[in-house]
């Protein structure tokens, strides 16, 4: 199939945003990468053009006001700008890869694409450790980082509500479900889950009403990443477009526990970089992302390097499409 619009260009997008993460220094993550590159001698950073969407990490200073989605008004400003900024790139043909801090940019992200294309059906590769799939009511942490799959499906999950959240946080959120347009972006139904291992009885719930595939870090093994990465891609034939987001935390605590919330039994690093690339291959593919490196938590950088090593591959194979 041949792409909705001919590739140009790919345009780096930075988003060192880290407002939506439990733990701080997510926002360094994209410059932590930016090091590994140095270190490893690539010339990555000089071969394509970058555009920063400013973000509003200040606020941290201030401490949250709504415990039950931390930052939402930050949030909400930085979703917007995301939103705009990955519509300009599309717009002018470009590809987005999105470097981003903590996940929640990801809706950004998914509302610019459906604000560009908005009658297109956009299917969603989910590589996480997480479900990401929490609303206001529903979350344990009040982490914005575990919401964006929510905000993109117009979605609050009140058959598992657990929390009572403000006036205040629920116009936010209201305002939240509907940037790049009315209503649902995506459904739940075509979003693939690949690895995620750590979710929490409320997404377990959304992932059964809506019949979502998850492909544990066992069946990637057993079968092979081509299998699985044929299976993900035969599972949203029905989509236009896809949209790729990948979460560090994905792969195993034992390579490296520079990201926020790391879970063992993930993918090993090369099985990562195995996945981007094929997949990102497919026709359909509209932008990839990249989250959740946290170089303070790290010992030696590892995380970025790994990372980086994904994202210059996954980049390279973009190329050869
Ligand atoms: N993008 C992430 N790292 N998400 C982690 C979410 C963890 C947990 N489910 C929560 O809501 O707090
Ligand atoms: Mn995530």
């Amino acid at each position: 199939m041949n792409r909705i619009l001919p590739l140009k260009d790919i345009m780096l997008v930075e988003v060192k945003s880290e407002i939506a993460a439990g733990t701080r220094g997510a926002s360094l993550g994209i410059d932590a990468v930016k090091i590994a590159s140095l270190d490893l001698e690539s010339d990555y950073f000089t071969r394509f053009d970058s555009e920063e969407v400013e973000n509003v990490n200040d606020i941290l200073f201030d401490g949250y006001a709504h415990p039950h989605a931390k930052f939402i008004d930050g949030v909400l400003t930085m979703e917007k700008r995301v939103c705009s900024k990955v519509g300009e790139v599309l717009k002018v043909n470009n590809f987005p890869i999105v470097l981003a801090g903590d996940h929640s940019t990801a809706a950004g992200t998914i509302c610019g694409i459906k604000q560009t294309f908005a009658d297109k059906r956009l299917g969603v590769i989910w590589i996480d450790a997480h479900a990401d799939m929490h609303t206001p009511y529903t979350t344990p942490s009040g982490n914005m980082h575990g919401m964006p799959l929510a905000m993109v499906s117009n979605l609050d999950n009140k058959d598992c509500q657990i929390n009572n959240p403000k006036g205040e946080t629920v116009e936010m959120w209201e305002e939240l479900k509907r940037i790049g347009g009315e209503g649902a972006k995506i459904s739940l139904s075509d979003v693939v889950f690949i690895s995620v291992r750590d979710f929490e009885e409320p997404e377990k719930f959304l992932m059964q009403q809506h019949n979502i595939t998850n492909f544990s870090t066992q069946q990637v093994r057993s079968e092979g990443v081509a299998a699985i990465a044929a299976k993900a891609l035969e599972l949203l034939k029905d989509c236009d477009l896809i949209y790729i987001s990948f979460d560090v935390d994905s792969m195993d605590s034992k390579f490296s526990v520079g990201t926020g919330t790391p879970v063992p039994n993930g993918l090993t690093v090369e099985e990562a970089k195995e996945l981007n690339t094929i997949l990102i291959k497919d026709p359909k593919v509209i932008a990839w992302e990249m989250v959740e490196v946290n170089p303070t938590l790290d010992t030696e950088n590892k995380m970025a390097e790994n990372a980086f090593e994904i994202l210059e591959a996954t980049t390279n194979a973009l190329l050869e499409k």
